[in-house]
């Protein structure tokens, strides 16, 4: 089919509009809002982080609340002091008297100076062994439950974007709020000291000094809202922007990033992608400038007003001369303190928004966690069992596989096999307990896996992938990763050797030592049959009850594949089901399951599915032509679960 020639303008990676994650759309409420929602939040973000630093160290906390607290207190104080200084340098009398009689408060301040760059440094010292281990404790909590929870959730793309934002980001602001929360505590205690010096001084004092705030509050209040709303809008384009950097610069990708000559599609897609986020970013950053101005300008007038009051007070003789440079100085601590408070709270609002990506992750994760307990599976079970199966994977409409009804007996060898997507893979995984049914049960030996312990029913199975993994490991640990509580060198051994794989790691610079990973400068990389060579070795050692192989050998050269088959076969004592597209392979089986559309078509053995002239008869007959026109090739010792006979008659 010839492309529309207007897919050519289209984006590769990713729709242009991707759907907004189920979890951005919940924090619209907090991206919305106002100061005085900003302030009701305060006390539960405090909370979080406070309640984190306490579980992790209750002396550190104690010590930090301390230190600040001291810290603010002896700030007052020097405010205080200062205060007296100035009312005993402008009170009437001579100069050298009223320089006398400053000197003690001099003292004070001088002290209360000194003290401070002492508690600065206790406040340094303290956070700084706090907030890594609070930060280690955020990491770890978000580690574990992302490491417990159950497979299936992986196939969510919008669980796998909250992982990266709440583990990532979350982590980050828990750091940032810590800081942040101390910085509130200083300045408040700091606004404190200045407006009570203030209301000594008299009420109208301190009445005009909160007036200073109103244009800073809102101007802060505005401009985290327009943050917060920048951050929701661009959510997605910077889920694109990942993807985009990923393909475009990945090794993974390399090989026909360059083949298919795609650097400069890839560019200008990053391009298209980074150019709207940055036109986004100039918008922000002018829009916040402006809002900035404007609340300079209230802010300037609720000075102008503040300083218009002190004025007045001083012409009608409510406040004495002598008493007007501690006003002054308590104004201008005031007003600094109200804007770092403001600004303080502004910062842990916003660390509030991140956090909470960071505890809907951890209520997801518990949502999402596997349970721990349940009913025991049994131990090498008689009997698996599928009744009335369907499945559908996450964010997809049409089940993969449906109306399944399926017996498997212990120590049969069963053949799943079918066209692309016909459901082999997906079945394995529901047999296995890997993925639960979305409708219908599973059961071993009439034990609903979906409801044991999964721990229990994984530790019975073994998974040779399609597509296995390559761990960045050493080869050895490649294969003996697969049961780490197996210490066998003969399992080692005769897994290498059914396998196949004793021939990769005997071809490897370093034998079993060599690091498997381009990751590392050191690592190396293997080709595509010898990585599958490795996961087949893996999955022998784990000498698992139920062994599913899905396409164990399709990169395998024919001298390996029959090894492996012939090792398939004598395994008698698990129980197999074999996903294969090579039909010669599985002649032997106990049985032939054909699936079609995820349904189950057909099962037999080969002779009377052969017989049945039905879906299997065509495909093998398909098969088994392509060898009977060709020159037949020099017959291979082809030892599988088909006959031991050339496969003449059909690969
Ligand atoms: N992770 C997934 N998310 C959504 N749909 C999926 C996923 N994996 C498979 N599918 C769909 O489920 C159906 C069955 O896929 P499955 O992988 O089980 O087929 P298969 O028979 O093993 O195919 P193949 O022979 O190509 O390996 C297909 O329609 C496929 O598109």
């Amino acid at each position: 089919m010839r492309p529309n020639t207007s897919s050519f303008a289209d984006p590769l990676i990713g729709l242009e509009k991707i759907k907004t994650p189920k979890w951005a759309k919940v924090s619209e409420k907090v991206a919305a809002a106002t100061f005085r929602q900003a302030l009701r939040e305060l006390p539960a973000v405090v909370r979080v982080v406070v309640g984190l630093a306490w579980r992790t160290s209750r002396g550190l906390t104690l010590l930090a609340a301390v230190v600040h607290v001291a810290s603010g207190c002896v700030t007052a104080f020097g405010l205080l002091a200062t205060a007296d200084v100035f009312t005993a340098l402008l009170r009437d009398g001579p100069t050298p008297e009223r320089l006398v009689a400053s000197l003690p408060a001099l003292a004070l301040v001088v002290g209360s100076y000194a003290l401070r760059a002492l508690l600065d440094t206790a406040v340094g010292s303290v956070e700084g062994a706090l907030r890594p281990k609070v930060t280690r404790a955020a990491d770890d909590a978000v580690t574990s439950a992302v490491i417990g929870v159950e497979l299936l959730a992986f196939e969510d793309a919008d669980f796998r974007e909250l992982i990266r934002r709440g583990a990532r980001d979350g982590v980050e602001y828990i750091d940032g709020c810590i800081r942040w929360i101390a910085d509130l505590v200083a300045s408040l205690i700091a606004l404190i000291a200045a407006l009570v010096t203030a209301g000594f001084l008299n009420p109208w004092l301190t009445l005009a000094l909160l007036l200073t705030a109103v244009g800073d509050g809102w101007a802060a209040a505005r401009v985290g809202r327009l943050h917060r709303r920048h951050f929701l809008d661009s959510v997605t384009r910077h889920m694109s922007k990942s993807v985009l950097e990923d393909v475009a610069m990945s090794r993974e990708f390399a090989l026909e990033r360059h083949a298919l000559t795609l650097q400069q599609r890839l560019l200008a897609e990053h391009r298209r992608v980074t150019e709207s986020l940055m036109a986004d970013d100039v918008r922000l950053a002018h829009r916040s400038n402006l809002v900035r101005l404007v609340g300079r300008a209230v802010g300037g007038l609720g000075s102008g007003l503040a300083y218009g009051v002190l004025g007045l007070l001083l012409y009608t003789g409510q406040l004495p001369l002598a008493l007007a440079g501690t006003a002054a100085l308590a104004m201008r601590t005031a007003s600094q303190s109200l804007s770092n408070t403001m600004r303080s709270i502004d910062l842990l609002h916003e660390g509030s928004f991140h956090i909470e990506f960071y505890q809907t992750l951890l209520a997801e994760c518990a949502a999402r966690h596997q349970p721990a307990s349940g009913a025991q599976a049994p131990l090498n079970p008689a009997e698996i069992k599928l009744s009335g199966v369907s499945f559908t994977y996450p964010g997809s409409e049409a089940p993969a596989v449906q109306g399944l009804d399926l017996t498997v007996r212990r120590g049969e060898i069963v053949a799943l096999v079918g066209e692309n997507g016909s459901g082999k893979t997906t079945l394995g995984k529901l047999l296995t307990g890997l993925y639960p049914p979305t409708t219908g049960t599973v059961t071993w030996d009439g034990v609903d896996v979906a409801s044991a312990d999964p721990s229990g029913v994984h530790d019975q199975i073994a998974v040779i992938a399609q597509d296995p993994a390559g761990w960045p490991m050493t080869a050895r640990h490649n294969v003996v990763v697969g049961r780490l509580t197996r210490d066998d060198p003969d399992a080692w051994q005769s897994a290498l050797t059914m396998s196949s794989a004793d021939e990769v790691v005997n071809s490897l610079p370093h034998k079993e030592k060599t690091l498997l990973s381009k990751r590392f400068q050191d690592g190396q990389d293997l080709s595509g049959g010898q990585w599958q060579r490795l996961g087949i070795a893996r999955g022998i050692y784990r000498d698992a009850s139920i062994l599913v192989a899905d396409e164990p050998t399709a990169a395998l050269d024919a001298k390996a594949e029959a090894r492996v088959f012939t090792a398939l076969k004598n395994a008698s004592k698990h129980t197999t089901i074999l996903v294969t597209h090579r039909l010669a392979n599985i002649k032997n089986a106990d049985r032939i399951v054909v699936l079609s559309e995820g349904r189950v078509v057909e099962q037999g053995t080969h002779a009377e599915l052969h017989a049945a002239r039905g879906h299997y008869h065509e495909l093998y007959e398909i098969q088994a032509a392509a060898f009977r026109t060709d020159t037949p090739p020099p017959a291979p010792a082809h030892i599988g679960l088909g006959d031991n006979e050339p496969t003449a008659e059909a690969r």
